[in-house]
């Protein structure tokens, strides 16, 4: 067996051996039928377009219910330093209980490594049932604030001595008078900062330029939380121009243009710098974004949002390309080179061990992978098939209940019809 080495970064450039090791986190619930069909994908595309000359070498750390069974710890340290120390891992999807008990450690492991990007590309695959008339209009990548927001942790219980503690400051100290029921409250903070937000929009934008994409859409609820989300707009839209200068076109300007010499004059500005290639960094309140992207979703390009609204908006879109089964995600620190790539699926319990589910969503997370080393023509080849396979109609079950004349096959069959499909 290849022994395998190390992905190294030096000075920002990732260099990337032909026999790369990269370690994996099966994941809970239905983590196991997942990871095993999908390691099998990633590595005969990565076998069959290099003939030998490349491969992956697997090397499983612990996380989850596997981790503490085995370990006694949740997330064990040493899984973090392997990760840290050869940059690039892939994972299954991870348990959080409701409520109460751990906090989430797919959350953590972003966190810990400082994964800031969340990006999360939503397109449309032939044949993929769809609940809306042009799924192949949808075509976004979704750039998710991944390190703060409520989801940095903060918050406290009802009834607890902190919570009290806290509602006390605000009220004496802070001149809160609207916590409707201060004896019956549990209180959670929600931190959005200067810095966290220019990383992800410049991100956002960098990768927009990258691409030849048309437009940067900051997605908030500014006119409801001022100092967080207004702030992000805020914050996205000053780096924008005072990084970007004359490669954007922003909607801010376009705002100062319309007081200074009216509407039609912003208009021909927008239209002449759409012309000569500028992107358009725009914006839309969360709750009408969420329409729009249903009703005319060919006007949304790259999204950057907070970490909330990012986990709602790669849910929703998942359902007009095909649903959760086929959405996949990497969480990537773009300094350092450290990544993560994982499904926008949780663990769908109910179907553990029953050789069930889709397991599109880690395979493309897989393909996503392999695009970051630089080897695309295995990730193209897992594409094609992708489109060859279900074109045929040979699917899940999750596809399956919405097709005509579908062939339903298990999870670890359809990644047999995959590789079979190959070339
Ligand atoms: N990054 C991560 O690791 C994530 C972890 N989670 C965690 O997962 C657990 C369960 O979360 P839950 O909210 O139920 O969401 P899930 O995404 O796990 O499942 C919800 C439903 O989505 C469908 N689904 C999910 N995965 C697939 C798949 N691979 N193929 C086909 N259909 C799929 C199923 O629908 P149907 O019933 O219609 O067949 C399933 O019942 C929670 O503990 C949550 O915290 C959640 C999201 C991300
Ligand atoms: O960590 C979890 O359990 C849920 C996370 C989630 O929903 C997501 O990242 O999309
Ligand atoms: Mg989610």
């Amino acid at each position: 067996m290849t022994q395998g080495e190390k992905i190294t970064v030096e000075n920002g450039q990732m260099n990337v051996p032909n026999h790369a090791i990269i370690p994996f986190i099966e994941g809970d619930g239905t983590g196991p039928d997942i990871w095993a069909a999908a390691s099998r994908v990633l590595q005969a595309a990565v076998d069959k377009a290099y003939n030998g000359e490349k491969s992956i070498v697997w090397k499983e750390v612990l996380a989850g219910q596997k981790a503490y069974d085995k370990t006694g710890e949740w997330l064990p340290a040493e899984t973090l330093d392997t990760i840290r120390d050869y940059k690039v891992a892939i994972k299954g999807p991870l348990t959080t209980p409701i409520g109460g008990g751990i906090r989430s450690l797919n959350v953590a492991l972003r966190q810990e490594l400082d994964l800031f990007t969340c990006l999360r590309p939503v397109r449309h695959f032939t044949g993929v049932p769809s609940p809306v008339k042009r799924p192949e209009d949808v075509d976004m990548q979704i750039f998710r604030e991944n390190t703060e927001d409520i989801y940095a942790g903060v918050e406290w219980q009802e009834g607890s001595d902190e919570v009290k503690k806290v509602i006390k400051f605000l009220q004496d100290e802070m001149g809160v008078k609207n916590i409707r029921f201060p004896e019956t409250s549990g209180i959670g903070v929600k931190p959005v900062s200067k810095e966290g937000t220019e990383r992800l929009v410049r991100s956002a934008i960098d990768y927009a330029i990258e691409e030849g994409k048309k437009s940067v859409t900051l997605v908030h609820k500014g006119n409801i939380m001022k100092f967080t989300e207004g702030a992000f707009k805020a914050w996205g839209y000053d780096l924008a121009e005072r990084e970007y200068g004359d490669k954007v076109f922003t909607w801010k300007e376009y705002d100062q243009i319309v007081e200074e010499k009216g509407r039609e004059a912003a208009d021909k500005a927008q239209s002449e710098a759409e012309d000569a290639g500028r992107i358009i960094v725009k914006d839309a309140i969360a709750d009408i974004f969420l329409q729009q992207i249903l009703t005319r979703p060919k006007e949304f390009d790259v999204v950057a949002t907070m970490n909330l609204n990012g986990d709602y908006v790669s849910d929703a879109l998942a359902a007009q390309v095909g649903g959760i089964g086929i959405a996949p995600g990497a969480n990537i620190n773009q300094e350092t080179g450290h990544a993560i790539f994982e499904a926008t699926h949780g663990t769908a319990p109910k179907y553990a061990g029953m050789d069930k589910v889709n397991p599109s969503s880690v395979i493309l997370s897989g393909t996503l992978m392999l695009d970051h080393l630089g080897w695309r023509e295995a990730s193209e080849l897992i594409s094609k098939s992708m489109d060859k396979t279900i074109g045929s109609k040979v699917v899940t079950y999750d596809f399956a209940r919405l097709m005509d004349g579908a062939r339903e096959v298990k999870c670890s069959e359809f990644a047999d019809e995959l590789i079979k499909n190959m070339g």
